[in-house]
């Protein structure tokens, strides 16, 4: 069993936040928080003219608010108390289930946590594509892992088919008809889509003002899809410089019947920059143990990523070099969150007439 050292405090139990938790007030104000003024779009997609809604916003904001998103909010209930039932077992019951061999499904620190010297506020565990899911929390036992593992898979497959939705409106608002989407490689087969659920907990912190329940951070792959508990929230975007001001963190509280869905890394690169990743965070609170359910998803591993063609002008070419998902997971792991940068060819010069 993994030794519970310090690295492994109990953030449910806390007085204080020790040193290891506690961030500098430089890295957790490096932006002010935006008044009233800032709004994330909220959107009906099932409106006729959500294309050019969710387009808009993913040129704009990198993320929105969906409505009329089909998950039932039962499976959504179901998600969160089950997350909370796990997260509710003993510390060393949880580390039982730390990825191992390869797999990357199991308990354990955000996987964002290795490019930080000081440890988040929060504790994760990942259900990632086709791992056996069963075999990881049978670990667990006693804990009802059969019921945890249909709740989840159910989750999976509903969030698969509103991930098909949202990448036919993210086509059809690029200008590229139905039929084109077939030749959108990556998006060809969305049934071959590599994917993963990662249920985030954030305890209630003592002194929230000194901690980070997930750091500032990009996604890698082509969308998330956020459930986010009711209460106090914690997810903040990052809004750039615009006429309203400059650049600063928008809170992205919970809606009722809304969930979150942001523009990760590959669909950044897919839409030849058009499609804005957008950098976000969590941070905690006092009062309410909040849980979210990411859910992402990108290409089959094998799968190169590249500008679509059509969206790339060909005088300068397209912005950036094609990637397997695994490929660019690699380079954030040696950069982090210059990965996309480092995939972007130099800007080249218009030809001149
Ligand atoms: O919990 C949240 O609001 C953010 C989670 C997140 O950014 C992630 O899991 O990548
Ligand atoms: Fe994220």
């Amino acid at each position: 069993m993994p030794s519970l050292s310090k690295e492994h405090f109990d953030l449910y139990s806390a007085f204080h936040v020790p040193e290891t938790h506690a961030w500098s007030s430089s890295h957790l104000h490096d932006h002010p928080i935006a008044g009233d003024g800032a709004t994330i779009p909220v959107i009906d997609i099932s409106d006729p003219d959500a294309a050019s809604m969710v387009g808009g916003a993913c040129r704009s904001w990198g993320v929105f608010y969906a409505t009329s998103h089909g998950i039932p909010a039962d499976l959504l209930h179901q998600v969160e108390s089950h997350a909370r039932r796990l997260f509710s077992l003993p510390l060393h019951r949880k580390l039982q289930t730390a990825p191992r061999d390869g797999s990357l499904s199991g308990y354990g620190r955000p996987p964002i946590s290795a490019f930080f010297p000081k440890l988040m506020w929060s504790e994760g565990f990942t259900l990632a594509g086709h791992d056996d899911h069963l075999a990881v929390t049978s670990q667990l036992s006693p804990f009802d892992s059969l019921s945890f593992c249909e709740v989840m898979e159910a989750y999976r497959k509903e969030m698969k088919k509103l991930a098909g939705r949202l990448f036919r409106l993210l086509i059809l608002s690029l200008g590229l008809e139905e039929e084109e989407m077939g030749q959108v490689g990556p998006l060809k087969e969305l049934s071959q889509a590599a994917d993963a659920i990662q249920l985030n907990s954030y305890p209630t912190c003592p002194e929230p003002e000194r901690a980070i329940g997930m750091a500032a951070h990009t996604d890698s792959a082509f969308l998330t899809v956020l459930h986010q508990t009711d209460g106090a929230g914690g997810l903040q975007v990052l809004r750039d410089q615009d006429e309203s001001g400059s650049a600063r963190w928008v809170d992205v509280l919970p809606r009722p019947d809304c969930l979150v869905v942001n523009v990760g890394d590959l669909l950044h690169i897919l839409s030849n920059g058009r499609f804005k990743s957008v950098r976000h965070r969590a941070v905690v609170n006092r009062a309410d143990h909040r849980i979210s359910a990411a859910y992402f998803i990108g290409p089959p591993a094998h799968m190169k990523v590249g500008s679509i063609t059509k969206l790339v002008d060909m005088r300068t070419g397209p912005m950036y070099r094609p990637v397997t998902w695994p490929e660019y997971l690699g380079i954030r792991t040696r950069l982090f969150d210059k990965a996309l940068d480092s995939v972007k060819f130099q800007e080249k010069e218009l030809e001149k007439d």
